[in-house]
């Protein structure tokens, strides 16, 4: 039976699958077969070493490889029960509804998406005078997920009750104080996680309980996680605490593909894996089942001008003599004619458009090819825009159902006047005030004062109505009923037929088709609770994959995805490698995202780009990761013109020079601007952390600032 199991695995697969007890660390070159030996290796500890399913946590990077991997095994093991087979975010919430109870919150805690955070920032924002010429979003939700970071803010929360919380936020002394505090206040009133927290709680409970540790860690007898080069410090920490007990611990990841440094990731886990864990073994698989021999060659002459790496190559097992195919235009119209006329000949050719990919850096480049890929016709998809659960009458249906179970102020907020109710902005300022005097929600507010007359000429006495009659019957009726019907009573479906907006009104019919999907598909654990809390795990790279068209998406988005057919388009400076590039480090990662796109082509590759000018009003010449790439790799389609060439290998090598110097470390004493922090002068530096100590200007005491953050250098002073 292993013999079945092993077939089809090369050498090191079949190492990586049989290779079950202690620390393995494998470093898979990409189209290498990670999720192959990953999926085998799961089988072969259920099949053949008899471990149950449930003892098994095998951690993927998104929901969507995590849905991929579990029908795989299903079929391999003959069984449904796939034990724990998700991402971080999705374990976490498993192990918070059993165990948040002692920490006093609610088994159906709630979790807050971005959209969600935004919503409360509005509100703080609101209430505190605050506006976009303060402070944006971003950066306050990038301070939050800092602090959050940094500070024991757990601790805080959960040992302080609301009304001192709401003291704090009261008195705090600096505005970040007290968007931070305020945000926390909003957070614990509905017992509300973001995401940031889901692993923050976990890690906390295991932290304060050992008892709880035990049972996890004893329960989880191996445990495998996917993408480790791109795993942040607590997930780090996580995965090394469940399997602190049996000791357990398969990693795979392809330290040449980390793209997410920017929101935490650190390569240096998976690097330094062996010194973390001495009797670890390693495993290089390197032969690569996906591309033609020119796209190796051409992806393995890019990443070798990376500094910082485990040197590996990767080796095609494909046979097949196909270019590597390189053009350069002078308009990015003209680039955009180029790519469509290609796609019509591979359609020519009896290929269908779902195997074409056009892959570029930021979401701003795929406007010119949209123009012309309609005028000519060519379906296309873009994986990207507004998300569909973050759509506006998306979440509003969300929000209703969200009030039947949390009766939550972000949901209240939002939906409240939807459709009108006549609580518009006087009628809320008023729920607020006596929320906060009360210490309570804006739901309640509005029920204990129904009678006043304030809200006698408004039809808040229908709102907690409908609310209170769907909390009554929700249980005894399917999710999908619940839905219809709440739409239909709230007057919001109506809504959109009299205000003739048919497109949201497709994504609803969209969304009652998913939900009913769910309904047959989700066994036992298919509650109105169990289906908010899958839904809100939902993020852009779970997105649903659709007909014959050709794919559109950022690099970002097709990490992990193969197609035969690959365009990277917009191949200049100023885009790819992006204008906000500036350190060495960063430009390092800007490579590695390039060499995930070239490595996504099975069959054919093909690079582009055109000149023209950027918004900053640089030239863009064509990227360095084209000069990067050995010229026997590509075939040009046209040569570049001497001067232009010369150009551009001047401008990057000064670019590059500019870089080093960025890069240099900082020392004690030099002046830095923070960006949300604003000026500081570093005290001390803290290499255990991996910090800087900095006292700030507009701060009486001093924060420790992770390298990671970037700090611009602003002089230096004795
Ligand atoms: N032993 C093998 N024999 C033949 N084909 C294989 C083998 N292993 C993997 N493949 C094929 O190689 C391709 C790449 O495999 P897979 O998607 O698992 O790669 P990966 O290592 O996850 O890649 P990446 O990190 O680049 O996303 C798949 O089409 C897979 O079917």
């Amino acid at each position: 039976m292993a013999d079945t199991l092993l077939n089809g695995l090369n050498e090191e697969q079949i190492q990586a699958v049989t290779a079950t007890e202690g620390y393995i660390r494998v470093i898979a070159g990409a189209g290498s077969g990670k999720t192959r030996a990953l999926t085998h290796r799961f089988t072969y500890l259920v099949n053949e070493l008899g471990i149950a399913a449930s003892n098994i946590l095998c951690v993927t990077f998104t929901n969507k490889a995590a849905n991929e991997m579990k029908k795989r095994i299903r079929y391999m093991i003959g069984d449904n029960d796939t034990g724990f087979i998700c991402t971080f975010h999705g374990f976490c919430v498993q192990v918070l509804k059993e165990e948040i109870h002692v920490l006093n919150y609610p088994k159906n805690f709630l979790i807050i998406d971005t959209e969600d955070v935004t919503a409360i920032l509005h509100t703080i924002f609101e209430d505190m005078g605050l506006n976009s010429r303060n402070y944006t979003f971003s950066t306050i939700t990038d301070m939050i997920a800092v602090r959050k970071e940094k500070e024991p803010y757990l601790a805080y929360i959960l040992e302080t009750n609301n009304d001192v919380l709401k003291e704090k936020f009261l008195t705090a002394e600096s505005k970040e104080d007290a968007i931070f505090y305020r945000y926390l206040y909003e957070q614990k009133k509905c017992y509300a996680l973001d995401f940031d927290d889901l692993i923050n709680y976990v890690l906390y409970i295991f932290e304060n309980h050992e008892e709880i540790k035990l049972k996890w860690q004893k329960k989880l007898e191996y445990v495998m996680v996917d993408e480790f080069q791109d795993v942040s410090p607590k997930q780090y920490m996580l995965s090394k605490l469940l399997s602190g007990y049996h000791h357990n611990l398969f990693i795979v990841g392809d330290p040449d593909q980390t793209i997410y440094s920017w929101r935490g990731a650190n390569v240096e886990f998976i690097l330094n894996f062996d010194k973390a864990f001495p009797t670890a073994k390693t495993i290089i698989m390197n032969k690569n089942y996906r591309s033609t021999p020119n796209i190796i060659q051409a992806s393995n002459s890019l990443i070798e001008k990376n500094k910082r790496r485990i040197e590996k190559s990767l080796v095609p097992i494909k046979q097949a003599d196909i270019p590597v195919i390189y053009n350069h235009m002078k308009t990015t119209q003209l680039e955009a004619e180029w790519i469509a006329a290609q796609i019509k000949k591979i359609q020519e050719g009896g290929i269908s458009l779902k195997n074409i990919a056009i892959l570029y850096r930021s979401h701003f480049v795929s406007r010119s090819f949209e123009e012309v890929f309609i005028k000519e016709n060519i379906k296309y998809t873009i994986y990207s825009g507004i998300e569909f659960y973050k759509r506006k009458e998306i979440k509003d249906v969300l929000c209703y159902l969200r009030m039947i179970l949390y009766s939550d102020d972000i949901s209240f907020n939002r939906i409240v006047n939807i459709p009108k109710r006549n609580i518009g902005e006087k009628r809320m300022t008023f729920l607020k005030e006596y929320a906060g005097n009360h210490s309570c929600s804006l739901y309640q507010a509005l029920q204990d004062n129904l009678e006043d007359n304030l809200f006698k000429k408004t039809n808040g006495k229908d709102f907690t109505a409908l609310i209170e009659k769907y909390k009554q019957l929700y249980e005894e009726k399917k999710i999908s009923e619940v839905l219809s019907d709440i739409l239909n009573d709230s007057g919001y479906e109506a809504l959109l037929r009299t205000d003739g907006e048919q497109e949201r009104l497709d994504n609803l019919a969209e969304l009652k088709q998913s939900i009913f999907d769910y309904e047959n598909s989700a066994g036992e654990e298919c509650t109105l609770a169990d289906y908010l809390e899958k839904i809100s795990l939902f993020t852009n790279l779970d997105q649903k994959e659709n007909s014959d068209s050709v794919q559109m998406m950022t690099i970002h988005t097709a990490k992990g995805l193969e197609f035969p057919y690959v365009f990277v388009c917009g191949l200049n400076e100023g885009i790819f490698p992006s204008k906000h590039i500036d350190t060495s480090d960063k430009m390092e990662e800007e490579r590695r995202l390039a060499y995930v796109a070239f490595t996504r082509a099975e069959n054919t590759l093909f690079l582009s780009d055109a000149e023209g000018v950027n918004y900053d009003g640089s030239y863009r010449y064509p990227s360095r990761f084209i000069f990067n790439i050995e010229k026997t790799y590509i075939n040009y389609m046209v040569e570049l013109e001497s001067r232009l060439a010369s150009d551009a290998r001047m401008y990057i090598q000064l670019n590059e020079q500019k870089m080093e110097q960025n890069s240099r470390c900082l020392a004690i004493n030099d002046l830095v601007e923070h960006h949300v922090f604003g000026k500081g002068k570093i005290l001390d530096i803290n290499h255990d952390t991996s910090s800087y100590v900095i006292k700030f200007e507009n701060m009486e005491t001093t924060r420790n600032i992770s390298f990671k953050i970037m700090l611009e250098y602003a002089g230096h002073e004795e």
